[in-house]
């Protein structure tokens, strides 16, 4: 048997990339400066940073509210302000520590038990989040509540014909010996120890809750989960420094272009004094619902939230949309999906009863879509993917995350539950109960937004046809970007040069609808939160190239390092044009591993001159 007790186990993974992006990198960055953001990036930032809402009533002696939290979690977090000017009276700094050698084991000689947990589970776990349900991907037998369990993760590794995978699947069992399948991942990256909340069999029985309490942790920063809320957010330093950039003033017309969940589109409004109007919107429904949620917690009135495309956010564009999107920073995968005829008209009948049994394993998926397939004499596989592309990815279809099979899953038990009643005569003819109109529309409706849309505030989200253009003061394009700042990152392969180059078309296509949106005189404000200079770099300089009445404009505060200055030949033979002379001090650049200890962020500020007729 395996033993773990009193072994140590140090964090010190390596990032992952793919090599062409690598040597991209490092042509851009230097190859020692670039080795040294790379294992920034592995780490989390050692503070947490917290925004104070001002304008909130109850947030006054929010310091000392946060402090009794601190306090109660053994006094283990220094809390700061965060000593940024302009920021000073409202930013707040948590001090967490790391990494830590962790003690696995409870002491005794008997065999540890160990859970494993998807790359992005362990993420937040090593931001200060509980492992929560969906994240856990395989479990020692016999994991009962109240055992203390190890926590690695699964982090993705070549697999077959060039991909990457991490050859473990939801539901797997640990024997918790050596010619365990599974033992290579199970000897791989450990990120703490901590009480299971639910047995084995509970963990894979529900879809959502605390799976384990984490008590150990490598790196020590506190969850704010439901701490003080409306009162409190937690937001990067760069993000809040990136509103300020803006300078809304209040009673102005500001557009946020990809605002959910409204981290910026709230900054904005607090800046503004809510007075004013805040347009925020996203293309996805259940984010804007987001977006209004918190706008609500935080009382702020001038905030409203549209569903829509920012590529056809000016009224009557028709710019072309065939760009794959980017995946964006919080992870987003899910959107949800367009407002095309649903396919329940289409939706063929199937026996209830024969959908199967959840959960069920991510390795059951291609075995449950034949065997429909086969039962039904049709193709149940297409119609699940139908769904299923009406929420992710299409190109990552296949990708099956545990958080995407999670999502499948919750699908499916939707579909279970929405199908109209069939029954499976003996020869395997169906005798049909059909639905009325108004539930199939009822049910298309649930089937699009979700099962939590009723519990949402709001629930109902408004779908804009557009704005005209020139309506607005200033601009915020946060654009979903290949997100290679966040931290921390234990992972990078799935990014190529091709991805790279498709995020920046997209961003391109957007920063065109900005500017048309924009008036004279006004601001437009373009954000990331990547290290890559083709969506940084290079935006500004199609930008300044394309639109010559823009120019950057100076940014306050500015606590970020230049930018890049120069220009790299790509490998098909096109150059990619950087920063010009005297341009890199004018944009502000996150560095990982910089001493603010930030994510990689990139912002650029933009006066708007007098438009030519072209826009
Ligand atoms: C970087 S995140 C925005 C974060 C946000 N600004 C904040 O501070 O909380 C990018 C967002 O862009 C949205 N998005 C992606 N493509 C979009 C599109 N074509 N139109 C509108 N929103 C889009 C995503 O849904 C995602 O919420």
């Amino acid at each position: 048997m395996l033993q773990r007790s009193n072994e140590r186990y140090s964090y010190n993974p390596t990032l992952k990339w793919n090599p062409e992006v690598e040597d991209y990198f490092i042509n851009a960055y230097g190859s020692s400066h670039f080795t040294t953001i790379s294992n920034a990036l592995t780490r989390p930032s050692s503070y947490s940073c917290i925004r104070v809402n001002k304008l909130n009533s109850t947030s006054d002696g929010v310091i000392e509210k946060l402090s009794a939290y601190l306090m109660d979690k053994e006094g283990r977090f220094e809390i700061n302000k965060c000593g940024v000017d302009r920021l000073e009276d409202y930013v707040l700094f948590v001090k967490g520590s790391g990494p830590h050698m962790v003690e696995y084991g409870d002491g005794s000689e008997k065999c540890i038990k160990e859970i494993i947990v998807s790359r992005k589970c362990a993420e937040a776990v090593l931001r200060g989040a509980q492992v929560f349900v969906p994240g856990v991907l395989a479990c020692s037998a016999h994991v009962e509540k109240g055992d203390i369990v190890a926590v690695s993760v699964a982090v993705e590794q070549p697999g077959s014909v060039g991909k990457w995978g991490v050859g473990i699947t939801r539901g797997t069992v640990l024997h918790g010996t050596q010619t365990d399948p599974h033992h290579f991942e199970r000897t791989g990256l450990y990120i703490g120890q901590g009480t299971a909340m639910l047995s084995r069999v509970g963990i894979f029985g529900v879809l959502q809750g605390i799976a384990v309490e984490i008590t150990n942790k490598v790196f020590d920063l506190p969850s704010f989960h439901d701490v003080l809320k409306g009162d409190i957010f937690l937001q990067n330093l760069p993000s809040i420094v990136a509103a300020h950039a803006l300078d809304p003033q209040p009673g102005e017309r500001i557009l946020d272009m990809c605002a959910a969940p409204g981290g910026k589109t709230t900054a904005i409004a607090m800046l503004m004094k809510d007075k004013g109007e805040v347009i925020a919107v996203d293309r996805s429904h259940n984010k804007v619902l987001d977006i209004k949620k918190l706008a609500l917690e935080m009382g702020l009135n001038s905030i409203t939230a549209y569903k829509l495309d920012a590529l056809k956010a000016v009224s009557g564009s028709n710019a072309s949309t065939d760009i794959a999107s980017p995946h964006c920073s919080n992870g987003e995968t899910f959107d949800s999906p367009g407002s095309g005829p649903f396919l329940l008209k289409e939706m063929p009948s199937v026996s209830v009863n024969e959908i199967p049994p959840l959960p069920c394993k991510e390795t059951d998926l291609p075995c449950i879509l034949t065997q429909q397939d086969n039962n039904y004499g049709f193709k149940f596989s297409e119609f699940v993917k139908k769904i299923l592309s009406m929420f992710v990815d299409k190109s990552r279809l296949l990708g099956f995350s545990s958080e995407k099979t999670q999502r499948l899953l919750q699908l499916m038990q939707l579909v279970k539950e929405k199908l109209p009643k069939t029954v499976v005569g003996d020869e395997g003819k169906t005798n049909k109960t059909y639905l009325s109109k108004a539930d199939v529309r009822k049910n298309a409706r649930r089937m699009r937004n979700g099962p939590g849309r009723s519990q949402s505030v709001g629930g109902k989200v408004e779908t804009s046809k557009g704005f005209s253009q020139s309506s607005f003061d200033r601009v915020l394009l946060d654009a979903p970007c290949s997100a290679l700042g966040l931290r921390p990152r234990l992972f990078a392969g799935e990014e190529t040069l091709q991805t790279l180059r498709s995020n920046a078309r997209y961003q391109r296509k957007m920063f065109d609808q900005a500017v048309k949106l924009v008036r004279a005189g006004g601001v437009i404000v373009y954000s990331t939160c990547t290290i890559n200079p083709g969506e940084n770099e290079a935006l500004v300089r199609y930008a300044l190239d394309t639109y010559t009445f823009l120019s950057l404009a100076p940014q306050n505060p500015r606590i970020g390092g230049p930018g890049l200055v120069g220009s790299c030949e790509l490998s098909d033979g096109k150059y990619e044009e950087w920063l010009r002379p005297g341009e890199e001090d004018l944009v502000q650049k996150f560095d990982p591993s910089s001493p603010l200890d930030t994510i990689g962020f990139f912002i650029a500020k933009f006066s708007v001159g007098q438009k030519d007729a072209l826009t």
